[in-house]
């Protein structure tokens, strides 16, 4: 581990410079290019330092599967985050190792599973109940037509789901404790997607006194653990043990069952961070995907029409899709896999660290090691994909038109730590996005042709420009 921390016997890279290592050849332009740019030259698994501690870069899809997947074990750590490091102090499911995140992972899969979560398909009827459309909660839809920016639309809709799961409840659109839980995570997820540095361990010990942003993303930490701690004690007030009817419940009544327990992983501030674990995981991730998604409809409406056309033929108009439809919907099904591959929302994945010594393309790797699994060169790699570049569906289609998995497609990360939410958050890209092409045309403002798919940042995610669209019901 101490080899690791100094850097000595790792792969080779490019030159760092004293004290600021290889920042400035990071910091120019968008991070998840700079490291594609550097492993033309490095190879598929290089070391760069974006500050004192040394990182190991796993690059393309045969270095991320010969490690995440073929070595899970050894790779199966979590790395060190320096914003969220103060923050968790190790704790939650993201940020723990050992026995502690093995315990918690699998009870809020459990957890999850209860509450209608199923692998395959969300069937408990309590669960259909919790989803279903509630027109008392909707905000009055905008006239037909008129241009509106979707994002709070979208993070309102997606993290009421999170919200029925975690704290029983849904909440209004116009609710305001409710926008404004959505305005941390969001205001969070937007500065660690354009202020990298302070992420990928640039002098952690130093955050305190270097001036930037990340304090307020501190600050809104702060204002995120008053906001669930405040949820846990309703919750404690209201609760009949035994009878759980949402995630939290779930945890206080195993808080009980091991309150004798002294080494019970169980406590109230894991409860805290299990909770946040869940909405960041969820809320920003998944509604930007959504969000994405729609800008590259609207960039390309043929295609936006093709899975109308698919939608038309296969559920009609008179019910919405289900989940049960997907496998009779190859062209759309295709659709969403490449609106996941092409944006990479979180392209450098989270990173790992590496629970003992391993080897990796002939390079010794000692415990300890801090890798980053940069997951977009998966996705961009030209031995996995007809057409990595651009947006194109056929990346998951044969020739018949049927389609086609592939295993480079990793947003969720593969291995043992692999994403707790890949099933929900499919689930949600699928039935939010069917729903809206089922009933509604998506219109641009302005000329199609003309629409940015660049990021607006990149860092921890890819956050799409802002931009407005037009709704007119089909
Ligand atoms: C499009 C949506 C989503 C994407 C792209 C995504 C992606 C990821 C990725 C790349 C990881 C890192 C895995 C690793 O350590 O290598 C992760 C972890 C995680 N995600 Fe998601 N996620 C999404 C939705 C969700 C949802 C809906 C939930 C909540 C139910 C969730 C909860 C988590 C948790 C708790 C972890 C930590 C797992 C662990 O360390 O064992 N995510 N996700």
């Amino acid at each position: 581990a101490r080899r690791a921390q100094m850097g000595g016997a790792l792969p080779p890279g490019p030159r760092p410079l004293p004290l600021l290592g290889n920042l400035l050849q990071l910091q120019s332009g968008r991070l998840d290019r700079a490291l594609l740019e550097l492993s033309r030259r490095w190879g598929s698994v290089f070391t760069v330092r974006p500050g004192p501690r040394p990182a190991v870069v796993l690059c393309g899809y045969a270095a991320l599967r010969d490690a995440l997947v073929l070595q899970a074990d050894a790779f199966s750590g979590c790395g060190a985050m320096a914003v969220f490091e103060r923050f968790t102090r190790g704790n939650g499911i993201v940020f723990s190792n050992g026995p502690r995140w093995r315990t918690l992972r699998n009870f809020a899969l459990g957890a999850l599973k209860e509450f209608g979560l199923g692998t395959r398909t969300i069937r408990s009827e309590s669960w259909r109940r919790r989803l279903r459309y509630d027109p008392a909660l909707l905000p009055p839809r905008p006239p037909s037509g008129t241009p509106f920016d979707p994002r709070r639309l979208l993070g309102n809709a997606v993290s009421n789901v999170i919200c029925s799961v975690v704290f029983g409840k849904r909440y209004g659109y116009g609710d305001p404790e409710f926008l404004r839980l959505l305005d941390l995570f969001n205001d969070n997820f937007r500065i660690m997607s354009s202020r990298w540095g302070e992420i990928y361990n640039i002098f952690p010990y130093l955050l305190d006194w270097l001036p930037g942003p990340h304090h307020r993303i501190f600050r809104n930490f702060a204002d995120l653990r008053v906001f669930i701690s405040e949820q846990i004690q309703r919750h404690q007030q209201t609760r009949q043990p035994g009878e759980p009817r949402d995630f939290i419940n779930c945890f206080l009544d195993q808080m009980d069952k091991e309150q004798q327990d002294p080494e019970s992983h169980f406590q109230e501030e894991t409860l805290v961070m299990t909770t946040h674990n869940l909405f960041f995981g969820d809320t920003e991730t998944t509604s930007t995907t959504l969000r994405y998604g729609l800008l590259i409809l609207l960039k390309y409406p043929e295609v936006a029409a093709k899975v109308q056309a698919e939608l038309d033929a296969v559920v009609g108009r008179a019910r919405a899709p289900r989940l049960e439809d997907r496998v009779r919907l190859p062209y759309t099904n295709a659709v969403l896999h490449e609106i996941q591959r092409f944006i990479s929302v979180l392209p450098l994945g989270l990173p790992r660290a590496l629970t003992r010594d391993a080897h990796l393309h002939s390079h010794f790797l000692p415990k300890g090691t801090f890798v980053i699994p940069l997951l977009v060169s998966a996705h961009r790699d030209p031995t996995q994909f007809k057409d990595p570049d651009c947006f194109n569906p056929t990346n998951f289609l044969d020739d018949k038109g049927e389609f086609q998995s592939n295993d480079a497609f990793m947003p969720f990360a593969p291995g043992r730590r692999m994403c707790l939410g890949a099933s929900l958050a499919r689930s949600e890209i699928f039935l939010f996005l069917t729903a809206i092409l089922q009933r509604f045309c998506l219109l641009p403002v302005g000329n199609p042709a003309n629409i940015d798919l660049t990021p607006h940042c990149t860092g921890l995610g890819n956050v799409p420009p802002a931009f407005r669209l037009r709704l007119v019901a089909r």
